[in-house]
């Protein structure tokens, strides 16, 4: 007789390859007609799982946590950010806490460009004319909208997707400017030919176009806030694959009303899945373009995740280090 398997609750529905394996490896309990749980399922999970593999709809704050259940012994987060997660909780409870770090970097960098694009030249708003059957005809002065070529891109957050936003912008002939908490390698900094800006505000002043590409922690809550939006040039776009809650969403709104900013390309929100009304209505202006969080959402990318949870749960089952672990000091 083998060892027995672990009691794996996994939240959503996963692609059926990721789950097939999951069945084989483990005592999987999975959520065929993805329906989110509530907190109450979320609890009763924690409380007989011997892992949860969750995703970002699922809050485990401190309160979820202290409800565990004497065997849960780790939480393999189905995703890179784990902002949902209580992870200092978890860590003084001996849970560990694991991501699904890397494989998601170009899918999201992929739809960072898009949103780059999209919004000054006016994607949407052309495509929507074309399949209306109103396209009155080419002429030169009309759908017209800004050059990325040439300009100036500021990324907050060099990390892994950061550097691979840097890495196609500067194919697309802009140049590449970025903070981060700590400067890049001289090596990777030319490789890019970025240059770092230690101050934050400073760069925001002089950038054509603003990625957002740091993770969400405490620090990162409302860091382009109110006045630091405002140090944004009239031209500028913003873009923000990360996290909602990284930009004062309010304050980005009335900028654009105002023409203080000139429009934003947004995957995320702080208030997701529900999407502030102003914000539609500047989608209908052409002013924004709105995605619903599918920065990541490849087919190969969510299998590459499911792998990743995989492994992990096998490494931490093995008694060895799993590699995606996330320390409470990370975030
Ligand atoms: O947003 C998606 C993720 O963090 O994986």
């Amino acid at each position: 007789m083998g060892k027995k398997k672990p009691l794996v609750i996994v939240t959503r529905k996963l692609p059926d390859v990721v789950e097939t394996r999951m069945r084989e490896l483990f005592d999987a309990r999975l959520n065929e007609d993805d329906r989110p749980m509530s907190q109450a399922d979320l609890v009763a999970a924690l409380q007989t799982a011997d892992v949860l593999v969750p995703t970002i709809t699922d809050r485990i704050d401190a309160a979820v946590i202290a409800q565990a259940g004497p065997d849960l012994r780790l939480i393999a987060n189905f995703g890179t950010g784990v902002d949902h997660i209580d992870v200092e909780a978890a860590s003084a409870r001996n849970i560990t806490v694991t991501n699904t770090l890397g494989v998601l970097t170009e899918d999201t960098a992929d739809m960072t460009m898009a949103l780059m694009l999209a919004v000054p030249r006016r994607l949407v708003e052309g495509a929507k004319v074309a399949a209306s059957g109103s396209w009155p005809g080419w002429s030169p002065t009309w759908m017209l909208g800004n050059r990325i070529a040439g300009k100036r891109l500021g990324i907050i957050g060099m990390g892994r997707i950061g550097q691979a936003v840097a890495r196609r912008a500067k194919a697309f002939g802009m140049s590449i400017h970025y903070h981060n908490r700590r400067r890049l390698s001289a090596t990777v900094e030319d490789g890019l030919e970025a240059t770092y800006w230690e101050s934050l505000d400073q760069m925001l002043a002089r950038m054509d176009v603003v990625s957002v590409h740091c993770p969400r922690t405490p620090a990162t809550y409302h860091l382009l806030s109110a006045r630091r939006l405002k140090l944004m040039r009239a031209g500028a776009y913003l873009v923000n694959t990360a996290r909602g809650e990284i930009v004062d969403e309010a304050t980005l709104i009335k900028l654009i009303e105002s023409g203080a900013i000139a429009g934003a390309g947004l995957d995320v929100f702080e208030h997701e899945p529900a999407i502030n009304p102003k914000l539609r209505k500047l989608a209908d202006a052409g002013k924004v373009v709105l995605l619903p969080h599918m920065g990541s959402a490849t087919l190969e990318g969510r299998i590459d995740m499911g792998e990743k949870v995989i492994v992990n749960i096998r490494n931490f089952m093995d008694g060895h280090r799993p590699p995606d672990r996330v320390l409470p000091t990370a975030v």
